[in-house]
């Protein structure tokens, strides 16, 4: 079962399940009891998991990515000549259609085709990698619906960094000050096709990873089992999906992450771990989708600003040193002040995880 937290509810771990927290007492009447209550089980919710349901139905109706998975199954029912149209090698790079197998995590080639949609940017080069322009499938409606998705996602993006710097104590000024580093926020948007892998297959649809940014907005079908999320654990755990090396010698266990109706995934990119200098931890994740299904799945990556120096929150460190004085005593705190996560410009960062993926030389896509 998993646990509901909402306005004046009080948070409840499980072992392993996510929390479900409601924006409703954010989004409605602007009340500063019913924010609070949606920032701290925000801040409960990344401290012990990094991964979280958001009940999104105050924002939008359940027709809608309903609609937008409809469109996408359109574009990837084409003939393979129609898709390859719009590959990303016309662009610049990074912008439009990969193929099956084309994206590459931990060297191995994920099972999923895929459309990438990234913020436009002025003055487009698509010699520069991701300073092109996008290419849009040509189904009917689709730009408009997908546009629309957007917009209500970097709406969310600004509600769900908003509260998270108040669950962090932010002071309203540091508030503004962060603020500022994702006003304009890179954003990406995914759209996934997976075929199921074959029953043999020792393959993968998408590799174990950490998300880069900042947020991950992640909608799916209706397809259970696909995507797990890499929980550790304080003791060894008898469990036969148990890590396997891949991520190094971690204990802890997958468990998987089904769809709930009303709701998104949403889970904190690696900028979220610097910023907190390491308080909240990006989670590993992966999708193996086995089954009979083609499996949609649409994230929504809440970035950034292209050129933000990403580091360490003063409200961050004001929390550790609070917890290592509570915990550990002095002598931990200096340890603890002393390991500061090095700041990070989002954009270099970005490039650099993109040309990985895609297995590009140095000297393609300047
Ligand atoms: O398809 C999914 O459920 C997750 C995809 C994912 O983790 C990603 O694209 O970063
Ligand atoms: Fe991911």
């Amino acid at each position: 079962m998993h646990s509901k937290i909402s306005s004046g509810e009080a948070a409840v771990k499980a072992a392993s399940t996510l929390p479900i927290i409601d924006i409703a007492p954010w989004v409605d009447g602007h009340n500063h009891e019913g924010r609070l209550s949606t920032a701290t089980a925000i801040h409960a919710a990344c401290l012990e998991f990094g991964f979280f349901y958001l009940d999104i139905t105050s924002l939008v109706a359940p027709e809608e990515p309903e609609e937008l998975s409809r469109l996408a199954r359109d574009f990837f029912a084409l003939p393979q000549d129609e898709k390859d149209k719009i590959l990303v090698s016309n662009e610049d790079g990074a912008r439009g259609y990969q193929r099956l197998k084309e994206n590459i995590t931990l060297g191995l080639a994920d099972n999923q085709e895929a459309v990438d949609l990234y913020r436009p940017v002025e003055n487009p080069d698509k010699r520069k990698l991701l300073w092109g322009e996008n290419q849009w499938p040509s189904i009917p409606g689709f730009r408009e619906k997908y546009e629309a998705w957007i917009n209500k996602m970097k709406a969310l993006g600004l509600i769900v960094m908003h509260a998270m710097a108040m669950g962090l104590g932010m002071t309203d000024a540091e508030w503004e000050d962060l603020k500022a580093q994702v006003d304009d926020s890179f954003w990406i948007l995914r759209i996934i096709g997976y075929p199921p892998l074959p029953n043999d297959d020792q393959g993968i649809s998408c590799g174990a990873h950490k998300d880069y940014g900042c947020l991950t907005f992640l909608w799916a079908d209706a397809t259970r089992g696909a995507l797990q999320v890499f929980l550790q654990q304080q003791s060894p755990v008898e469990n036969p999906g148990a890590v396997n090396g891949q991520e190094g010698n971690e204990e802890g266990i997958w468990i998987t992450v089904d769809p709930i109706p009303g709701c998104i995934v949403c889970n904190i990119g690696e900028m979220w771990e610097v910023w907190t200098n390491g308080l909240y931890k990006s989670i590993i994740h992966r999708v193996i989708h086995r089954g009979s299904n083609y499996r949609v799945s649409i994230p929504f990556f809440f970035e950034p600003n292209f050129d933000t120096k990403v580091a360490p929150l003063e409200a961050a460190r004001r929390i550790q040193k609070d917890q290592s004085l509570i915990t550990e005593g002095h002598h931990t705190s200096k340890q603890v002040r002393k390991t500061v996560y090095e700041p990070i410009v989002y954009g270099d960062f970005l490039r650099g995880k993109v040309r990985n993926n895609f297995g590009y030389d140095e000297g393609e896509y300047n």
